[in-house]
């Protein structure tokens, strides 16, 4: 069979080759004639797939290596019996690294302790859950608001969207984008809804950038400057607003997600999904994917105050810092699409807060709960 697959996903080989040829293609530029021919189709989050790419081609599969299928056109591959998949949570702990590290860096920066804090979370399913998991063990008060949940569990542990906005005073979002429906979570913050955002509040997004109005939180930012803003999905990728750039805290190009780890676990669903699909067993398990990482152990031999311990322990794996600074680059040096893209295209190899091996000497021992709590992997000594 005839496998196109976007030439930026790894393992692509190890993972489809034993199903038949691959042919290799840039993931924002497919086209219709380039997949005519195709029986399987791999992709990434910046491939439209619809009947403008899939009309009249031989495509019975469609895999995207990611959590979102806001690419997808469901009802067209449905209605042409054409079997699709995603890999749901495969990057879902690497957001949350992201999301820890994001704030735990806005608390340096502002002097504050992300343990006196309320966070609201806005998508409480794989991302937000596991989420809110880290935080209620690393003993922060959480809230949740997933109405969808919600409605099918009873509203137990569950609040509205505006009793979120305003008890919490850290909000992340990690809901999908759903353009229509009772659930509809396009501009879910809404320009009324960034008005009532508490002054000095935080705002974290890392689900989708259509979710947020981002001309309105643009104008709450120029106007009032009184939110810490942390977005990681915005409108319009690759084109986003640089004005809205400008003014949020940390900005990064779409990569909450983006550690090998979460990008090998995407790759390895799509192939179980496809051989399921062709009724194929397939050998090889997901751990020889991975390869061992490159800071594999830490040691700790002092009583940190619990914050900077967690920092520390975060930075040896992953500095979101890093990933703001250099879209910053990017940007100044080829302009906001390429600059953008070219970050996504060459993000550095990074792995999971799992990876890391914490070995604690002494009194260092008492970092151990919320070291385990954070994800880290604890032994003591
Ligand atoms: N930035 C990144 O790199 C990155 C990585 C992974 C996922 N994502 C995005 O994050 C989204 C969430 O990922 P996930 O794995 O948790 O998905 P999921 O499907 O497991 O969970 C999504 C949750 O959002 C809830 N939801 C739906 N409509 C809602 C609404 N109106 N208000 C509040 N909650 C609502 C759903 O009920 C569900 O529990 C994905 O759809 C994807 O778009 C982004
Ligand atoms: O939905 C997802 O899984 C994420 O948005 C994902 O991290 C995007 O990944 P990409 O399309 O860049 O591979």
């Amino acid at each position: 069979m005839k496998l196109i697959a976007d030439a930026t996903i790894p393992a692509l080989d190890a993972c489809f080759s034993a199903f038949g040829t691959i042919e290799r293609l840039p993931g924002r530029a497919m086209r219709a004639e380039q997949v005519r021919n195709a029986d399987a189709l791999i992709v990434r989050s910046i491939t439209p797939v619809d009947a403008a790419l899939l009309e009249g081609s031989s495509v019975h599969f469609v895999g995207t290596c990611t959590i979102g299928t806001d690419h997808l056109d469901l009802d067209y591959l449905d209605a042409h019996g054409i079997s699709v998949a995603n890999a749901p949570g495969c990057n879902a702990e690497a957001v949350v690294d992201y999301v820890l590290m994001s704030l735990l860096t806005l608390a340096e920066r502002g002097g504050w302790r992300l343990g006196e804090r309320c966070v609201g979370v806005v998508g409480v399913g794989n991302v937000g859950g596991r989420l809110v998991a880290r935080l209620n063990a690393l003993g922060v008060e959480v809230l949740c608001c997933d109405p969808p949940r919600a409605e099918r569990e009873g509203g137990d542990g569950f609040v509205e969207l505006d009793t979120l906005i305003e008890r919490c005073d850290v909000l992340c979002f990690h809901a999908p984008l759903v353009r229509e429906g009772p659930h509809r979570t396009q501009y879910l913050l809404d320009a009324e809804r960034i008005a009532a955002l508490a002054p000095h509040s935080v705002l974290l997004n890392a689900g989708r950038g259509d979710c947020i109005d981002g001309l309105a939180l643009r104008n709450r930012l120029a106007g009032q400057n009184d939110l810490s803003v942390v977005l990681d999905v915005w409108e319009h990728e690759p084109d986003i607003d640089a004005s809205l750039r400008d003014l949020v805290a940390l900005a990064t190009p779409h990569i909450a997600g983006h550690s090998l780890d979460g990008k090998l676990r995407g790759t390895w669903m799509i192939q179980q999904a496809l051989a399921a699909h062709l009724g194929r067993d397939i050998e090889g398990s997901f751990s020889a994917l991975c390869p061992p990482a490159a800071v594999p152990a830490l040691t700790l031999s002092h009583a940190l105050p619990v914050e900077d311990a967690l920092r520390l322990c975060m930075r040896a794996v992953y500095d979101v810092r890093r990933d703001h600074d250099s879209l910053h680059r990017e940007v100044l040096m080829q302009g906001i699409r390429k600059g953008f893209d070219h970050c996504r295209a060459h993000y550095p190899l990074r792995r999971e807060f799992a990876t890391l091996e914490v070995t604690l000497v002494g009194e260092a021992a008492e970092l151990a709960s919320p070291l385990r709590a954070a994800g880290f992997c604890v032994t003591l000594a």
